[in-house]
This record gives C-alpha cells, structure tokens and sequence, in this order.
C-alpha cells in the first residue's frame, strides 16, 4: 500500500518481554505496532526481551500491521546491541527515543542500513531541530513522546495540552514539510475514555495521523478519531461532485452548503476518500 495513504489511526505500544501481549496484539484491529524494548521493559528484562521479541517477530502472525521495533538509546547499555538485533528483525522500521540531532539518526543508519528510521520526538533540543531531524533522507515517520516532553519542558498535564502545543506544532510542520507520518503521544489514563476521546479528536484536527497508545482498550477510540466519518465522506463526494460540474462549464468556483469548494479543496476531499478505502482495505 502507498505509504503516504497507509493509515496509522492506532498504533500501539507492546512491551517486548511480554508474551502474552505479543500475542494479544496479533488479535487487536490496529493499524501498526511499536515493540518496545525501551521504557516498558525493565533493567532485568532488557536482554531476554531482545530475545523474546526477535522470536516473536520471526514466528510473525501481524498480518498487514506496521512493524516498529523501539530500541534503548545509544547512552544506554542496552541501544548498541537493540539497533545490531533489529536490523535483522522482520520489522518494518526502527524507532529510535529521544532524537536530538539527525547525527543520532545517522549512528543508528550505520548500523540499521536501508531499514526505515522513526524518531521519538520527546526533548526540548529534539523539538528546536526538528526540521533538520525530519530531512534526514532514512527517517519515515515521528512519535511524539509526550510523556518526557513533559519532563523536560517540567509541564502540567492538561487537558487542553497549551504547554505542548508549541513542541507538537513544531514537530507537525517539520513532518508535513518532508511528507513523513507523525503520530500523537500516548494517553496514559487508558480507563478514562472519554479523555482519550477528547484528545484523540484534539490531535486529528491538528492534523496527526493517529496516536499512540498503551493498552487494547484504547483501540477502538482512536481507530474512530483518525478515521474520515460518515459526514466528511458524504461532503467530500459532494464537493468533488459540484466541483466538477461547475468545471465542465468552464468556472473555477463551486458552493457547497454555503462554502467555497476550489481546486484545493478537492485536493484535500480526494484524499479523505482514498484514506477511507485505505481504511476499508485493511478492515477487509
Ligand atoms: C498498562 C499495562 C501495564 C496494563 O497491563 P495489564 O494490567 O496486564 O492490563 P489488562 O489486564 O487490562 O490486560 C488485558 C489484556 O490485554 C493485554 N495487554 C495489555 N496491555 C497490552 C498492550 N500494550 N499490548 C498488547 N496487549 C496488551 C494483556 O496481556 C491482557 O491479555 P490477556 O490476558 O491475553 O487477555 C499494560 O497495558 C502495558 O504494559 N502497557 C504498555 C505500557 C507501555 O508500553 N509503556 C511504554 C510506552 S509509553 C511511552 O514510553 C511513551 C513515550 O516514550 C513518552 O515519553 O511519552
Ligand atoms: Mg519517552
């Protein structure tokens, strides 16, 4: 599937030294997978679950999910030998946490090769250069981190997300400037669904291709969040339809419910419907 159309409304983080998550996932409608070998496996764990995921991955069973394998970052003891195993993982792209520069995505290209890179977009340094980190020619896509972000910058978390707006904006132009995915940070109250719901709906309006997430539960709200409703599908069919018409008779201008359908505007309606095939041929 033409990556730039391939949705990525719910991408969920698996602790790689669980099994029986590794399992569960294999069942769960989401569109892709980060197997974390970073903050949700302990110091204990992080070797066994090395071996733990590449196993899982090899035994495969994820279908047409997105693959990403997190490693530990390369100031850790751990981030040498993850990037040396993921390179020969069957995954779909390497994630690497707290991307400062693009220098930190070049060492990991020394070791991941041709393998797709995704930056974890989570430290005040990392959100100034973000533009350059999302021109480096590996990088395919970028997870917010928001968790440290918050950290870092020493926020509050709210529900209307002010402190982070100027980071998670600065992120989304880098991203949208180079044609990369991004997907929003995760929610981590993963009982309170109508939070995720609102913040879900926060992070699609400002353009996110899907969010992170943390447990099965959270599944369901964000595959509706990021997905075209019902009434954006009808109004897109409208406006390519009126657009048309009044281009037959050789005017540039449509109305439809009282606004304005030009050019761009069919564009982005265009695109709301291959988004909803994309979606309906993985469904299938
Ligand atoms: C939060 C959890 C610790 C809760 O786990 P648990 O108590 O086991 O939940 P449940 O009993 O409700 O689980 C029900 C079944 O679902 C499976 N399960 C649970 N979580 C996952 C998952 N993430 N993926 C797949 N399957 C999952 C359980 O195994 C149960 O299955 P079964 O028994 O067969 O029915 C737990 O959800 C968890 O560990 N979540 C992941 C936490 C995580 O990944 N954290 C790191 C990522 S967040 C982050 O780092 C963001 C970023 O870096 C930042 O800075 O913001
Ligand atoms: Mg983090």
């Amino acid at each position: 599937m033409d990556p730039r159309i391939r949705p990525y409304r719910s991408v969920l983080y698996i602790p790689g030294s669980k099994p029986r998550a590794l399992e569960k996932a294999k069942t769960l409608p989401v569109d892709a997978v980060i197997f974390d070998l970073e903050d949700a496996v302990s110091v204990e764990e992080k070797d066994n679950a090395r071996d733990t995921l590449a196993a899982a991955l090899k035994e495969g069973g994820y279908g047409g999910r997105v693959k990403i394998v997190r490693i530990n970052g390369f100031d850790t003891p751990w981030g040498k030998d993850d990037a040396k195993a993921a390179a020969t993982m069957d995954c779909d792209g390497v994630l690497l946490p707290k991307v400062s520069s693009p220098a930190d995505l070049d060492a990991l290209a020394e070791i991941t090769g041709d393998m797709p890179l995704w930056a974890m977009m989570e430290t005040p340094r990392g959100m100034l250069n973000a533009a350059e980190i999302a021109a480096h020619p590996k990088l395919q896509g970028m997870v917010m981190g928001t968790n440290d972000l918050a950290k870092e910058l020493q926020t509050r978390f709210r529900a209307d997300r002010l402190p982070m707006m100027a980071g998670l904006g600065l992120c989304l132009l880098a991203a949208k400037a180079e044609g990369l995915i991004i997907v929003d940070g995760v929610y981590n109250a993963f009982k309170d669904d109508d939070g995720l719901r609102l913040e879900s709906s926060q992070g699609r309006d400002m353009g996110f291709d899907g969010k992170t997430l943390i447990h099965p539960a959270q599944v369901d709200v964000a595959n509706e969040a990021f997905a075209p409703s019902e009434d954006e599908i009808d109004l897109a069919r409208r406006q390519i339809a009126a657009f048309e018409e009044v281009e037959a008779s050789g005017q540039g201008v449509a109305v439809v419910e009282g606004k304005i359908v030009e050019n761009l505007h069919v564009v982005t309606a265009r695109e709301i419907l291959a988004k909803a095939d994309a979606i309906a041929a993985i469904s299938a």
